[in-house]
């Protein structure tokens, strides 16, 4: 260890960024609908689609912008979430996201990272689109979960059980991404882990040690992102993984990734696993045939592919504006046609 630097409370950053009663009402909503479609009383598809990483918010408000009248046109078929994701769990090292480093520039300046975040969330809950984050650090969510309205637990944090125990406390729909080495059944263990009720180490609402009791999150669902063996998102993996979530007394409903290893991380594969998986749920859902499909998950940003995270001043001077700096993401006009074809399959 070799320093402290004190940060406000929960309390005392949502006391000056209130959610408000209406957009607490709207958060609401959007949750039911969410939790709605995991269960399979609501047949629409939840996609959740959005930059890798904010890194920009006036570029993240730029994309939502864009995004909104989207949302609102296939709203009878899709279930739109933006992506605002501040939190980067690495393979290694990097950059960990907007709330640990907003500057990019290693002042780690998390005071500001916080009060960013959570500016960029009302926001976006302004323009009429609900949010969805990674919950990586187990003490951050009291800062911001209050204006999400879904969220996921990353592939290599889902056998983790700080993160099980986190997620039974929150209070929205929490999708477990399958381990990166492809195990689903990791992915399972969370989401029932997580509806249990657990007592652990946390903070209260003033930022004090506390032991924290929770009474267990019945949202939870899981996500297939592929792994070290290849991609999952095909209609035998989604199909046995849904019996699987059966067996275990969950609800068979499934979401895909589209990127990440399901794409090989390559950007403009995204668009060729959504057509195929909105093929199969479409050929389904025609055939009578239970769809086992609750959702997908798209990596898209304005510009597509991605760009370095810059070592110094001049490096952020000349980012490319709307691009991802971490992993690639499709631009904004392949993201257009790809919801485009995820509404239709809905219909
Ligand atoms: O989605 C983001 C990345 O895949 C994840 O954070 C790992 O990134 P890294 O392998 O570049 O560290
Ligand atoms: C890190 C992510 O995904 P995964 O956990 O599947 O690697 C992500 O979606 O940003």
């Amino acid at each position: 260890m070799t320093a402290f630097s004190p940060i406000p409370s929960p309390d005392a950053l949502r006391t000056e960024l209130p959610l408000t009663g209406r957009r607490a009402e709207i958060v609401a909503r959007d949750r039911d609908e969410i939790a709605a479609i995991l269960a399979g009383r609501d047949d629409r598809l939840i996609v959740v689609v959005g930059p890798c990483s904010v890194h920009d918010p006036e570029a993240a408000l730029d994309y939502a912008r864009r995004l909104a009248p989207l949302a609102a046109e296939y709203a009878d078929s899709l279930k739109i979430v933006m992506r605002v994701y501040f939190e980067k769990p690495r393979t290694t090292v990097g950059w960990k996201g907007l709330i640990n480093d907003p500057g990019m520039d290693e002042t780690y300046d998390v005071d500001r990272g916080l009060h960013v975040a959570r500016r960029l969330l009302l926001d976006v809950i302004d323009l009429g689109l609900p949010v969805g984050c990674e919950f990586l650090e187990p003490t951050s969510p009291q800062y911001i979960a209050d204006a999400v309205a879904w969220g996921a637990i990353g592939a290599r944090t889902t056998e983790s059980q700080v993160h099980r125990q986190l997620a039974s406390g929150l209070s929205m729909p929490i999708g477990f991404k399958n381990g990166t080495d492809g195990n689903v059944q990791v992915a399972i263990d969370g989401a029932q882990a997580a509806a249990a009720p657990h007592v652990f180490f946390g903070v209260d609402d003033q930022g004090r040690g506390a032991v924290v009791q929770t009474s267990g999150n019945e949202d939870c669902h899981i996500i297939l992102r592929g792994g070290t063996p290849g991609p999952n998102y095909d209609v035998d993996s989604v199909l046995s993984a849904a019996d699987a979530l059966a067996k275990a007394g969950q609800s068979p409903k499934v979401m895909v990734d589209c990127s990440h290893a399901n794409s090989g991380k390559d950007h403009e594969r995204q668009a060729v696993v959504a057509a195929d998986v909105a093929q199969a749920f479409a050929a389904r859902r025609a055939a009578g045939e239970p769809v086992r499909l609750s959702g997908v998950m798209l990596e898209s940003f304005i510009e597509p592919g991605n760009q370095p995270v810059p070592s110094d001043a001049a490096g952020r001077a000349a980012l490319v504006y709307g691009k991802s700096v971490t992993d690639k993401c499709m631009g904004w006009d392949a993201s257009v046609d790809v919801l485009a074809t995820l509404a239709q399959a809905g219909r």
